[in-house]
């Protein structure tokens, strides 16, 4: 078939765009593989799939693949690009969208001024649920803080394990440059304690109101920004006594702007969507 997609991107977090609504789609994991392929497809991290909703109360169902060709749960910049998308594609003429996503309904927002806030639900800190094995680890319970050590290349690291739909392992580090990304990313990310893999987050903490951040994304690896990544680094500082809302993020792709008021209340993240060329493959 000759499938149309728009690519785009959240702060150079990139994306291939499909409306599933006005095309049929049921592709294989290889098949997201080549379109997110650099040189033999499109190219992109996450494919973004727009579809009609299965529940009544919302507008759209939003499914995600990684690169890998897994389908995962969330993602953040991705929500902002789905935004942008269904308003340019004319789905809709809503400002305020409901969306149904693998980890349950999110509300986007287009703001006046074209930026776009997304309600990304609160985190879930519980290591049962994020999903992270804690048993045995410092005989610390369920819903205990915050900091678990792993093991990894030698070195035991203390991160901050947070779920926001997807799972996330946060560490702190004294300068985002020089952190070892590529070496210890896939390590964290296939760490056994993770029973559905994990992202990798790096952050730098600049100012109460300030962080630097990379993450080395499940099934993506390192991306330019993530948006899920950048909620959990901020909900493990303010947790940590490290932040206060609202944090500004500092990615190698862009910034974003992240608020959350603890406990069950929402994360709010604001940030850029772009989309780059439309485009029609053959698949
Ligand atoms: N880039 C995303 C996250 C995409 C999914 C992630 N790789 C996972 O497997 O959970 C974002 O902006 O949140």
């Amino acid at each position: 078939m000759k499938l149309k997609f728009t690519k785009m991107h959240g702060a150079g977090n990139d994306f291939v765009v499909i409306d599933a609504i006005n095309q049929a789609i049921d592709f294989t994991p290889e098949q997201w593989r080549f379109l997110a392929d650099r040189r033999f497809g499109v190219g992109a991290d996450q494919m973004l799939v727009v579809e009609r909703p299965q529940q009544d109360d919302v507008d759209f169902r939003y499914r995600i693949y990684n690169s890998d060709g897994g389908e995962v749960e969330q993602c953040g910049n991705g929500a902002r690009a789905f935004v942008r998308f269904v308003t340019e594609k004319g789905l809709t003429d809503k400002r305020a969208i409901r969306v149904e996503t693998m980890s349950g309904v999110i509300c986007p927002r287009l703001e006046e001024d074209g930026g776009i806030t997304v309600d990304m639900g609160a985190p879930i800190l519980q290591p049962q649920r994020v999903p992270f094995h804690a048993n045995g680890l410092d005989g610390r319970a369920e819903g205990e803080d915050t900091l678990w050590p792993l093991e990894i290349n030698g070195r035991t690291l203390w991160f901050s394990a947070v779920s926001m739909g997807n799972p996330h392992a946060v560490q702190v580090v004294d300068d985002v440059d020089a952190a070892p990304v590529a070496a210890d990313g896939p390590q964290i990310e296939h760490h056994p304690r993770f029973p559905k893999r994990v992202n990798a987050g790096f952050m730098q903490i600049v100012d109460r109101h300030a962080i630097r951040l990379r993450v080395f994304e499940r099934g993506a690896g390192e991306t330019l920004a993530c948006g899920t990544g950048a909620c959990a680094a901020v909900v493990a500082g303010i947790r940590r006594g490290l932040l206060d809302s609202p944090v500004r993020v500092d990615t190698r792709g862009g910034t974003l702007s992240i608020a959350w008021a603890g406990g069950a209340s929402p994360v709010l993240m604001t940030g850029p969507a772009v989309s780059v060329f439309d485009g029609e493959i053959e698949i």
